[in-house]
């Protein structure tokens, strides 16, 4: 029976390592990006990130967040710091009650209100997505920091679809032609990087983040489309309205001596 955890009281992030214990450890995600501390990587080739369009997705409300499933072998992406080819896998966010906070990594101390991770596996080295979430070098994740300001057009390709995810493990597919990159924004070649772990339970130190220094805009009305979102809770049963979800960020990690690398001066 899969152990529950959540983002507040018994089940919430304090005490995830309780029952998976690599939430404990040295190499945990997310951190604060000290750009004091960060170091220039002049060797890093350009990030190439191929996405197609034509491809069918699935998107889930799976009790934490949105995630937009991604099953074509024509996404993906290598160059930079990655030294192998890595295939997407589904992309999705964290956010906040309101939008002075709800990003995971925060930048000399600042939260953005929201996170954008398109996550991608190692097909070089594994078989199979499953086999490489647990490995080192296995997972390497997109990571786009969203702020309150204009309407972003491409994001309401996916908030069309969210009235039919308003409940947990509601699904709906996605034909339509879009294009996962038109989230990220223009400015591809400036961005940090460095070893972490999943952001959720089991918490597997198997990522390599890229975190884009330019900081996406979508519009306070679309924030407030995220946070619609609902995820049933003990609460739900004694009071009977929706729980909403909120806070889905995993709170800072220590550093433990990890240097995030630059690829910008
Ligand atoms: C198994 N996969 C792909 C993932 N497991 N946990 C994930 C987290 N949501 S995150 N934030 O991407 O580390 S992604
Ligand atoms: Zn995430």
């Amino acid at each position: 029976k899969p152990v529950a955890w959540g983002y507040e009281g018994d089940i919430g992030p304090c005490n995830w390592h309780k029952y998976f214990p690599k939430a404990g450890g040295k190499r945990q995600s997310p951190i604060d990006i000290d750009t004091s501390a960060t170091q220039y990587d002049g060797s890093f080739k350009p990030l190439r990130i191929h996405y197609d369009s034509h491809m069918c997705s699935s998107l889930t409300n799976n009790g934490h967040t949105f995630c937009m499933s991604v099953n074509s072998d024509q996404c993906n992406l290598s160059g930079g710091p990655l030294e192998d080819k890595y295939r997407l896998l589904q992309f999705h966010c964290h956010w906040g009650s309101d939008d002075t906070k709800g990003s995971e990594h925060t930048v000399d101390g600042h939260q953005y209100a929201a996170e954008l991770h398109l996550v991608h596996w190692n097909t070089d080295k594994f078989k199979s997505a499953d086999e490489a979430i647990e490995k080192n070098q296995g997972i390497a994740v997109l990571t786009a920091f969203i702020k309150a300001g204009k309407e972003h057009r491409g994001w309401n390709h996916v908030l069309s679809h969210f009235k039919d995810i308003k409940k947990v493990q509601g699904t709906s597919t996605v034909n339509e032609d879009f294009n996962p990159k038109c989230l990220l924004p223009e400015n591809q070649t400036d961005y940090w990087t460095y070893e972490g772990s999943l952001t959720t339970p089991p918490c597997h130190e198997s990522v390599r983040f890229i975190i884009f220094k330019e900081v996406v805009e979508v519009s306070s009305e679309q924030l407030a489309q995220f946070r619609s979102l609902c995820v049933c809770s003990s609460r739900k049963r004694d009071t009977g309205e929706d729980e909403h979800l909120v806070d889905n960020f995993r709170p800072i990690q220590p550093l433990n001596g990890r240097v995030v690398k630059a690829s910008f001066q």
